[in-house]
């Protein structure tokens, strides 16, 4: 059911909804209800009670109240339009821009808004007034102006609070640029509290505007609710019910826009889903590597440290493989994590990148995928993919090769699943950009690639919201948007510590199937030495940053040279 549908069901949004309709409809044909001119005076009829074709009486010059409250309802509710599109036109896209990229813009225009919320409105509008003239919409333009922190906040922080969500990560690593996340998995998130605030803020905008004009701030040539509000005010003792019919539109359009918003956010959280059930434990076996013993964790830190880094490419490989890391160095302001790391990956073969929680093993894989966060860079070395080299490339030609060419399977199955799309448009969008597919195309590749994965009802599972499908399935639906665009090289971080032993055993199996049947080329990080002896072809083993050892699996599982290697199966074979 729509979010239109729903606020009407609510008895407080169908009520709100038909009196601003009845409020915009009566002002809109103000010309066919009320043919009178608004202005037309005769001096005779001041203060003259209601007649035929005068129902609701004279003002005190004589002019016809029906047509000055209709066509005043036109300046009135048009100048508060023009606020608001002001408001939203200066703070919804700085909002965005602040909240999603954050640094110096962030900063600028947060400091920007704070300095126009500590402005005195009034003040304000006195002075521009003053400057630019009485006219009404050259006030609500200043008023627009002054009420657009109200979005930009609104704005900024709930992109802030979504911009790092792993299912905007994983559309920037399937290759999405910037303006369609954030058409797609960004506005979507903000526009019902917009919707809201549009509600409020008009009514604000509303009452300001009736304020100014009470107090003779306004224009005072065009008719207004304000300015008849001030008018009636002036004969309160001799024609009080002047007062009521201004002061009766100005109190049911304010009252049924709040009410409204209201509805509004009912509605909307109504219709969000319910929350994903809790991801299933992670698998106590093939058993995760624990820590080593402090002790033994210090003898072989001094043994590491003192060794040079040993080298993880493939002796005589050329750097054209498909995968080439050469003394990759990944920083952070004041620290360096990972240090020199050599590393091959053939067509055709996994290599599983294994090391304790911490050794570098995400931050490298994040180098090569180029998507380190902000703070973050690539300080020394080359990364080359099919011969092509990535550090320093332009964003946009990386992004090119993020989903072609290099894909990445995460961690979190569902975190990694937008919750307000279904499966189907979620896989969908990056084929239809990528591959410019038309949707009819694309949702057939995407029922296909479901199949391929393994999935019992593809056209189930196209229609799910990732609420309705299980942790494994959501793993398999993100297998299928990784190889939607056919990739040569395959990133697939920890893909099934949180899924339990049954479903972990499937979804490997799944990967070695795609990876022979496509001849990909798969880095494999992972902690867990049982998925290593399954899956691995070759395996480097990281700690604190550096490759330790590296060989094919049955070297390093069967007779391990570093110390720390044994350390991590000593630990396998002690839980096991
Ligand atoms: N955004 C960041 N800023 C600063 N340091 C970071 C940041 N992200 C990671 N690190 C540091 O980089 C080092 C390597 O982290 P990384 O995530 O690569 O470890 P990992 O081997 O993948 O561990 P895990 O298996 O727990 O994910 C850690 O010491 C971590 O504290």
């Amino acid at each position: 059911m729509s979010t239109f549908v729903r606020t009407l069901r609510h008895p407080l949004g169908l009520v709100s909804a038909l009196v601003l309709a009845a409020i915009l409809l009566a002002v809109l044909f103000a010309p066919a209800l009320s043919p009178q001119p608004p202005d037309a005076s005769s001096l005779r009829d001041a203060f003259a009670g209601p007649s035929a074709g005068h129902p609701l009486g004279f003002d005190s010059a004589g002019r016809d109240i029906l047509a000055r409250l209709l066509h005043g309802g036109r300046n009135t509710l048009g100048g508060a339009a023009l606020a608001l599109a002001v408001a939203l036109a200066l703070g919804v896209p700085t909002g965005l821009l602040a909240g999603y990229y954050g640094g110096w813009f962030d900063s600028a225009a947060s400091w920007t808004v704070n300095l126009i919320m500590a402005l005195p409105a009034m003040v304000v509008l006195l002075a521009s007034r003053a400057i630019l003239g009485s006219t009404v919409w050259v006030l609500m333009v200043v008023l627009g102006f002054l009420v657009a922190p109200a979005f930009f906040r609104l704005v900024r922080g709930i992109v802030a609070g979504v911009r790092n969500e792993l299912y905007v990560d994983a559309a920037r690593v399937s290759g999405l640029s910037d303006t369609r996340i954030v058409a797609r998995h960004i506005l979507v998130v903000v526009r019902a509290p917009i919707i809201i605030q549009i509600a409020l803020v008009s009514g604000i905008a509303i009452g300001l505007q009736a304020g100014l004009e009470f107090l003779g701030i306004g224009s005072g040539d065009v008719p207004t609710w304000g300015a008849m509000l001030n008018e009636a005010f002036k004969n309160i003792q001799r024609a009080p019910l002047l007062l009521l019919w201004p002061g009766l539109a100005l109190g049911l359009t304010s009252g049924a826009l709040v009410l409204l918003a209201a509805a509004l956010r009912d509605a909307l959280e109504d219709r969000r889903p319910a929350p994903a059930a809790p991801a299933p434990a992670p698998a106590p076996a093939p058993a995760p590597a624990p820590a080593p013993a402090p002790a033994a964790a210090a003898a072989s830190a001094s043994a590491s440290a003192s060794a040079p880094a040993v080298v993880a490419a493939i002796p005589g490989e050329p750097r054209e493989g498909l995968l080439s890391v050469r003394d990759l160095a990944v920083a952070y302001p004041g620290r360096e994590v990972v240090h020199g790391v050599d590393l091959d990956v053939r067509a055709g073969e996994i290599v599983g990148l294994v090391g304790e929680s911490g050794s570098g093993k995400t931050q490298t894989a994040f180098a090569i995928l180029g998507i380190l966060p902000e703070t973050g860079r690539v300080a020394r070395g080359s990364i080359t993919i099919e011969g092509t080299e990535i550090v320093g490339l332009p964003e946009r030609r990386h992004r090119a090769l993020r989903g072609t060419v290099v894909a990445y399977v995460p961690q979190e199955p569902m975190s990694n699943l937008d919750p307000a799309f279904t499966i189907g448009s979620q896989l969908a969008g990056p084929i239809r950009h990528k591959l410019g597919l038309s949707r009819a195309e694309a949702r057939a590749r995407v029922l296909e690639l479901l199949a391929q994965v393994e999935i019992a009802d593809p056209e189930r599972a196209f229609r799910s919201y990732p609420h309705e499908i299980s942790g494994g399935m959501a793993q398999r639906v993100l297998i299928a948007g990784a190889m939607s665009c056919d990739p040569k090289l395959l990133i697939a971080d920890e893909p099934t510590t949180a899924l339990d032993v049954r479903v972990q055993a499937e979804v490997l199996g799944l990967l070695r199937r795609l990876q022979r049947e496509r001849e990909l080329g798969v880095l494999l990080v992972t902690h867990n030495l049982g998925v290593v002896a399954d899956l691995c072809d070759r395996v480097a083993v990281m700690r604190e940053g550096r490759i330790v050892e590296t060989g094919t699996a049955g070297q390093v599982l069967s007779a391990p040279e570093d110390p720390y290697t044994r350390k991590l199966l000593d630990a396998v074979l002690e839980v096991s």
